[in-house]
């Protein structure tokens, strides 16, 4: 990419201001007490978690962004899977693309995404964390046939990204507990729900941009599946719509630390108890960036809607129920390519 196609232009109110404010408000959660914890074990509230349980619950409802540390995922593995990266995107063009998307191989490489119809300057990489991953075969609500996602690896990606994937589930397993317990939900209650996930991983190249104030690395958006996952690396730009005032704030690369934020499905699931968080990607002129969300979806045959606990007579359900996997790629297909409708969101559910 050269010099800056109108294709990447955003709309004056959504370009970025280059002196944002680093978001020191954004909570950083130290998982000590639970890093020796097994997932399969009992992991309940008698664990001496109860602190960590409320400032999970606070940095969700006042935040929906947090950071974590002593995370217990292997640092090992997180750098090896950054350096198939790095190595990767410096590829030619010619070998990339031998493992391009399109629009029936979902996974693999591609540099065409667009958020809201804009596009963004980056390149990415997506796998699927399932071996094949089932997800419905169109587009259709009426159709109930499934189709198979299968990942294209190119030379020497597999193992780091396998490893790091399984690493990241766990961890977000881990995550979904504590959260469950500060809605005052039995710490497993979300787990039945990724037992065939969709969950992926993308990992993300941000080239230097020459017109960083008139383009995105990422617009804004929310994330669509449960929960998100994010490493960065120590260049910055990720930027955070803070709750109480609409500000857009950076948040500051912590070695080791990743970020973790609430994605729209947390939202319906719990009624709006916790909400998903508006967030977006600079780019610079002189750096390169890269950064790998994970991102926890459930089942294809979901259906989200908010959980009976979390409903009443007086806080009655404000989402109708809508299919996770129809939603995924009515998704997958509008970032694909521009399209001159807004995509699917949740807020059509709203009731
Ligand atoms: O690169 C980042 O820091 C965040 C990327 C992101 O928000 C996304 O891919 O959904
Ligand atoms: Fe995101």
């Amino acid at each position: 990419m050269g010099e800056v196609d109108p294709a990447f232009i955003q709309a004056p109110e959504h370009r970025p201001k280059l002196s944002a404010r680093e978001a020191q408000g954004i909570p950083l959660i130290d998982l000590s007490p639970i890093r020796s914890l097994d997932l399969d074990g009992d992991f309940s509230i008698s664990d001496g978690i109860d602190e960590l349980v409320k400032e999970m619950g606070s940095a969700c409802k006042e935040w929906g962004f947090f950071q974590v540390i002593n995370h217990g995922a292997s640092l090992d593995r997180r750098q090896k899977i950054e350096a198939a990266a790095r190595e990767f995107f410096a590829r030619s063009s010619e070998e990339k693309r031998k493992v391009r998307r399109d629009s029936v191989k979902v996974s693999g490489y591609y540099d065409t995404e667009h958020t809201k119809n804009v596009r963004d300057w980056k390149e990415v990489f997506d796998f699927t964390v399932q071996e094949p991953t089932i997800v419905p075969a169109s587009l259709d609500p009426q159709d109930k046939q499934v189709t198979q996602w299968h990942n294209q690896w190119p030379p020497h990606l597999r193992e780091a990204c396998q490893e790091y994937a399984r690493d990241m589930f766990k961890l977000s397993m881990k995550l979904m507990q504590l959260i469950a317990l500060s809605l005052g939900l039995p710490a497993k209650r979300f787990h039945g729900f990724f037992k065939d996930q969709t969950s992926f991983v993308r990992l993300n190249y941000y080239p230097p941009c020459p017109s960083p104030h008139l383009a995105l690395g990422v617009g804004r958006h929310k994330d669509a599946g449960a929960l998100t996952v994010l490493a960065q690396d120590d260049v910055g730009g990720l930027e955070v719509k803070r709750k109480t005032d609409g500000q857009w704030l950076r948040v500051k690369p912590t070695p080791d630390a990743y970020i973790i934020n609430v994605g729209d499905i947390i939202q319906v699931w719990s009624n709006e108890a916790y909400e998903s968080v508006e967030h977006r990607v600079m780019v610079n002129s002189e750096k390169e960036r890269f950064s790998i969300p994970f991102f926890l979806n459930p089942a294809h045959y979901t259906n989200v809607e908010p959980l009976e606990e979390m409903t009443s007579e007086e806080n009655p359900a404000k989402y109708r129920p809508y299919n996770w996997g129809k939603f995924f790629v009515t998704r997958k297909r509008s970032n694909f390519m521009k399209l001159d409708v807004e995509n699917i969101q949740i807020y059509h559910f709203r009731v």
